[in-house]
């Protein structure tokens, strides 16, 4: 396919692993602790993607683009941390990743894991997952200034590793990550499985589509 690709750099969230329950259930127990009334799981899914500000604020909010009330916010994202710390990591990876993960990092690649978690939670998944150890590198939501789209964290990686952001490729499963690769000048491969908020991720815009994460050795090896 003519990639020239030196590192990979994965999305977390509904790529490597389908946290989506995990992180309804988590939301769940803040709507309820703030009286306010649960959602389906599917329903938070379509929140996933931006951060957990994001998230937690579509929830308060019904995905409505209205401000809510700073305090109650702030109540909800505290609410959300204490929940989600106590249940993060009941996740399963995806079918393949692991396999995938290791048979790239057998072949040579350099691989990083660039996600906007938040660390407090991206750490104790990727070790509860055994993904943890095929990565040189962890960028999560909140370890720079900058998260997706904005293309910070993938430069920050480039950088560490190595390699220029033109021989990096980015596989992800939302426009949040497509942007990003974009602005950073990376390549970008997308599952179509994941969460890109209910809608489907804009084929004409990314270098190449896998239907499950195996698909990427056949396609850089
Ligand atoms: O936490 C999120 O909003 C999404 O995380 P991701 O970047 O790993 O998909
Ligand atoms: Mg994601």
């Amino acid at each position: 396919m003519g990639f020239h690709v030196k590192a990979v750099m994965f999305d977390l969230d509904g790529t490597l692993v389908n946290t989506a329950p995990e992180i309804a259930y988590a939301a769940n127990q803040m709507l309820s602790a703030l009286n306010l009334p649960n959602k389906s799981p599917a329903q938070i899914a379509r929140y996933i993607g931006e951060g957990v500000q994001m998230l937690v604020k579509r929830c308060v909010t019904n995905g409505t683009q209205v401000e809510p009330d700073e305090a109650l916010l702030n109540d909800a994202q505290a609410l959300f941390f204490e929940h989600y710390a106590q249940n993060v990591s009941t996740s399963q990876p995806y079918h393949g990743a692991l396999e995938t993960l290791n048979e790239l990092k057998r072949t040579g690649f350099k691989l990083a894991c660039v996600t906007n978690k938040p660390e407090k939670f991206t750490l104790p998944l990727l070790n509860a997952t055994g993904l943890a150890d095929f990565f040189e590198l962890i960028v999560s939501g909140d370890t720079l200034p900058k998260k997706k789209p904005n293309p910070m964290q993938l430069h920050h990686i480039c950088k560490k590793l190595g390699v220029l952001e033109t021989e990096s490729m980015l596989v992800g499963d939302s426009d949040t990550d497509v942007v990003a690769a974009h602005a950073a000048g990376c390549y970008i491969v997308t599952v179509p499985y994941g969460y890109n908020q209910g809608k489907a991720i804009d084929e004409s815009m990314v270098d190449a589509t896998i239907e499950h994460l195996p698909d990427l050795i056949h396609l850089l090896t």
